[in-house]
């Protein structure tokens, strides 16, 4: 290894700091004085069709070649929130897709529309100062719409709501032979029940049409510590169908030690207890939150709601402390953290290939979804395959809805994201292996894998967890077959790099 080599894999954060922070908070201001004119010109609901056209005349296109090659999104591997990279894309006809705006927020019809780059941090900069929000709301800023919809999106608040299709009410696409259509569960309710999880292989999305709810300005938040795993899933099933709770989230800290986090939102706060959190100089969250165990007390804060939405972008969940490992420390913090995070987008972009082995080797990103009866199991089965904590644990309702995920008893079923972030604390870990067996857990237990994470699931084990019943059935009706790829053939290990 290089001298350079070593620097970078060993000190990433002297490159972080002095290089990519700066680069990041450039990048912002950018978004910002863009996203000033845009709306000062209101031009992006006008210009909304001009862009789609442009989307059409190249499907158009690609048409009149004769439709040689599959074709996918032109957005770089690099800009997506997810470890790796997408590979397909070099042999595949690349769309343009320039959608990045909100369009309109219709408080009469109480939806938003907006175009599939719109990012969650833009989305709840726009949306919480104007007294609304969108029922489910994923917390890292860098988030956006046309993925969360064409794979998955969660939050604490899923436990009532759903995933983060489940709260969409339309979607407008352009499909493989240049048209438009949009599609709700009224109108084209197959199309619509097969989008989500279906990563663009059924067409290309120009917008999305979202509930809105009146948002309230704090969440008050309480935090319980609770010990003893079974305890834990105790308190998680109980808190989870509670439908009184608005925000259910757990975080893990050891095999018995755990908090419990339940929200409501309110406006009217008591002052000496609200907790800005997202301020630059405040600890990181998850860290925080680890205080609580040292008392065995409830206690109870109001925290901005837009702080509390992105509660874990600012430390990337527990990942920045990898890259920055004094990050939480309150001297940097206080003089550097109004920088924090660096862009995602960004750190990806500049990895190196060893850091990039190191992580491969060393690290496991995983999002398991499993039914709530399956959590005790699940969580002893993880403990022994990886040891991995924190462990990020949310509730979520699978409505029985037709698609590709889809609870197996035919009636809506609590589920629970397990997320498994960071270094494995085994001996012997394979990263393969590891995650083979990871996957047939999920299999077994009747649960579904995040599709951001690596897979190494064979096709006939991916269709054993996913119905493609529908699905097939679409992609014959509007000749996707030699247009897009299978959604395992833009998620597998082989079509990642
Ligand atoms: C009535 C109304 C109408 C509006 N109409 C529009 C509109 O038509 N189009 C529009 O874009 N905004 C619109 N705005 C949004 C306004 O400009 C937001 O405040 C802005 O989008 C949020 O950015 P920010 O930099 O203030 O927030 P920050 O908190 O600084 O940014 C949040 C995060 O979002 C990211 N981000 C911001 N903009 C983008 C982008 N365009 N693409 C990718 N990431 C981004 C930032 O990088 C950051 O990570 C409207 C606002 C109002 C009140
Ligand atoms: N809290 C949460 O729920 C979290 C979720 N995630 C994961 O991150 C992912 C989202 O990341 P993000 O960077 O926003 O999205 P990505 O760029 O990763 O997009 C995900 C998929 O959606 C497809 N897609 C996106 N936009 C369009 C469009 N306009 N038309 C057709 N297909 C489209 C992409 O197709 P193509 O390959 O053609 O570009 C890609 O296959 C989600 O899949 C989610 O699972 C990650 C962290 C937290
Ligand atoms: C459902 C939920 C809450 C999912 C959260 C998943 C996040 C914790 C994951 C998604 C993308 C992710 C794997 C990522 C990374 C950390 C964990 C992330 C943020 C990092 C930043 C780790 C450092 C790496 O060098 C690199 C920059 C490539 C990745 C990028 C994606």
């Amino acid at each position: 290894m290089g001298c350079m080599e070593y620097v970078l894999v060993n000190y990433r954060w002297l490159f972080v700091c002095f290089f990519l922070l700066p680069i990041s908070l450039f990048y912002d201001l950018w978004m910002y004085f863009r996203n000033w004119v845009v709306f000062r010109l209101s031009s992006a609901p006008s210009k909304h069709y001009k862009k789609v056209k442009y989307v059409q005349e190249q499907i158009v296109e690609w048409n009149n070649k004769g439709r040689k090659t599959k074709m996918c999104s032109a957005r770089p591997g690099w800009q997506t929130v997810s470890f790796r990279r997408p590979v397909y894309k070099q042999h595949m006809t690349n769309i343009d897709v320039n959608l990045v705006d909100i369009l309109e927020i219709d408080t009469e019809k109480g939806v938003v529309r907006l175009e599939p780059l719109v990012s969650m941090g833009q989305l709840t900069a726009t949306l919480n100062p104007l007294g609304w929000t969108i029922p489910v709301l994923p917390e890292i800023d860098d988030l956006t719409v046309g993925g969360l919809v064409m794979g998955q999106g969660i939050e604490s608040s899923s436990h009532v709501h759903g995933l983060f299709q489940n709260t969409c009410v339309s979607y407008e696409l352009v499909l493989s032979d240049g048209a438009i259509v949009r599609c709700s569960a009224k109108n084209e309710p197959d199309l619509f029940y097969s989008i989500p999880w279906s990563y663009g292989t059924l067409g290309i999305l120009t917008a999305v049409e979202i509930r809105i709810v009146p948002a309230k300005k704090y969440v008050k938040l309480s935090y319980e510590p609770v010990w003893g795993l079974d305890n834990i899933v105790q308190k998680f099933t109980e808190c989870s169908g509670d439908a009184s709770n608005e925000f259910v989230e757990m975080i893990l800290f050891s095999q018995h030690e755990a908090v419990m986090m339940t929200g409501v939102q309110t406006n009217s706060p008591e002052h000496s207890k609200i907790n800005s959190i997202d301020r630059w100089y405040k600890p990181w969250f998850f860290k925080y939150v680890q205080e609580k165990l040292r008392n065995n007390t409830i206690t109870e804060e109001y925290i901005p709601l837009r702080a509390y939405y992105h509660r874990h972008t600012r430390s990337i969940f527990w990942e920045l402390q990898d890259i920055i490992p004094f990050g939480n420390n309150a001297v940097f913090r206080a003089l550097l953290g109004w920088l924090i995070p660096p862009k995602i987008s960004l750190l990806k972009l500049t990895q190196t290939k060893a850091i990039k082995e190191l992580y491969e080797r060393s690290h496991v990103f995983q999002d398991v979804l499993v039914p709530v009866g399956e959590m005790e199991k699940s969580l002893r089965r993880f403990h022994e395959l990886v040891d991995v904590y924190p462990v990020w644990l949310c509730p979520f309702l699978l409505p029985d809805r037709p698609g590709m995920v889809r609870p197996r008893e035919n009636r809506s079923e609590m589920f629970v994201d397990i997320g498994l972030y960071g270094t494995p604390r085994v001996d012997g870990f394979d990263p393969k292996e590891t995650a083979r067996k990871i996957e047939q857990h999920v299999i077994d237990s009747n649960g579904f894998q995040m599709l951001y994470a690596d897979i190494y699931m064979t096709r006939e084990e991916f269709r054993t967890m996913f119905d493609h019943g529908l699905y097939d059935k679409l992609r014959s009706e509007l000749r996707c077959e030699d247009a897009f790829p299978e959604v395992y053939d833009k998620v597998s290990r082989a079509a990642r790099d």
